[in-house]
């Protein structure tokens, strides 16, 4: 019996969680038949134990169940086999998106900090939830190393999914998300040298299927080490946008990490002051750290490397702010109403005002 293009039209409305893309694109669905009201469905997972069955499954039966004179549905699931899982790769391989290439129309923004603790992979979540809740699409590389808790701030405990050679990131929120993290035991510790670094973001940008991105966020680890160098080199086109907190020792520390763009011939698009006060309930603010590292941040950066470097925002310190990140659901999410999520909701307006594209970009040129 030949397939239904009822039943095959439903199913296009089905996205598999981890590629994105419909079901039917990705040569997943192998038969789709009706016959007196029964439609018998076989759905090709890319993997056996592939985490997103049940919810393929489910959303299947549910786009089917709405087909008009459909009463009764059947979804078996199958594998596929290697021949259809290399071809699968090959057509996803031709939309991998090569954010080194000068073309490439997504922006990579790499969060950097001087020092640790100043919420830096907060900023970072929040920003990339915040973009992919606009309809945006986001993926977020967690490149520190030491730090790796962007999983647990996005509230993803799944492992990626392997492909033979191609890694699919897990989504949370939207967003497209790869850690250093996920492919290491639990509470080893690991002590990584510069090359080793550098081969584990070269094969997140090769191996990890991110698909066509608008923005790709990096969490750097803080400081000015090794990782930070990588980046510049994999990804020229990568901008840095730089957080510290109000406390003079931080932004001491923050501006050589932004000066780090001199050598590496990185933009710096702005400074973020982060727990800049404490709102007390009668409407006072307490200036917990201290005031004016981030004015002074980017006072200095500006001077060094002569252009403006704006402060760009000023988060509170808040309480849903860290209650979202234990909760791994970022506060721009869980409580969009509070001031710090304005703040950051703010920060991402500020982001994507400049138009993403070639204009502005320089291209190789050939003579
Ligand atoms: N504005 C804020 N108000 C309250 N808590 C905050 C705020 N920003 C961050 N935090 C909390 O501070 C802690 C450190 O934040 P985060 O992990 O984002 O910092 P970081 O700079 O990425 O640190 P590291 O580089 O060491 O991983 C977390 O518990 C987080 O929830």
């Amino acid at each position: 019996m030949s397939n239904s293009p009822e039943l095959l039209a439903a199913l296009a409305t089905v996205h598999d969680p981890e590629l994105r893309r419909p079901i039917t694109e990705l040569g997943m669905v192998e038969s789709a038949v009706l016959s007196q009201g029964t439609a018998t469905v076989k759905i090709l997972l890319t993997i056996a134990g592939c985490p997103m069955r049940s919810t393929i499954q489910d959303e299947a039966t549910a786009a089917l169940q709405a087909v008009a004179g459909v009463h009764q549905v059947n979804v078996n699931l199958g594998v596929m086999d290697p021949q259809q899982r290399a071809d699968l790769r090959e057509s996803l391989a031709s939309r991998r998106t090569p954010f080194s290439d000068p073309s490439s129309l997504t922006r990579v923004i790499a969060v950097a900090s001087g020092k640790g603790g100043v919420g830096k992979s907060s900023i970072t979540a929040n920003l990339a939830c915040q973009l992919a809740s606009q309809g945006l699409k986001v993926g977020l590389i967690d490149a520190d190393v030491h730090g790796f808790s962007i999983p647990s701030l996005m509230g993803i405990s799944q492992n990626p999914t392997r492909v033979d050679d191609m890694i699919l990131p897990p989504v949370a929120h939207g967003v497209k998300v790869i850690s250093i993290g996920m492919f290491l035991d639990s509470n080893q510790p690991v002590i990584w040298r510069g090359p080793m670094l550098h081969r584990a973001l070269e094969q997140f940008l090769s191996d990890v299927y991110f698909g066509d991105l608008d923005y790709l966020f990096l969490d750097l680890p803080p400081g000015t080490g090794d990782m930070a160098i990588s980046v510049s080199q994999l990804l020229p086109n990568s901008e840095l946008l730089v957080v510290t907190t109000p406390q003079s020792t931080a932004t001491e520390v923050a501006e050589r990490a932004g000066t780090i763009a001199l050598q590496t011939d990185q933009k710096v698009i702005g400074v973020v002051e982060n727990m800049s006060f404490l709102q007390l309930p009668d409407g006072t603010r307490m200036e917990v750290f201290g005031s004016g590292g981030g004015a002074k941040l980017s006072d200095s950066l500006s001077q060094q490397l002569d252009y403006p470097v704006q402060l760009l925002t000023q988060i509170p310190l808040e309480e849903s702010v860290r209650v979202g990140s234990d909760e791994g659901r970022p506060v721009v999410l869980s409580s969009p109403q509070s001031p710090a999520a304005f703040a950051l909701r703010e920060l991402a307006g500020k982001l994507d005002q400049r138009p993403r594209g070639l204009a502005g970009r320089s291209l190789p040129m050939s003579f």
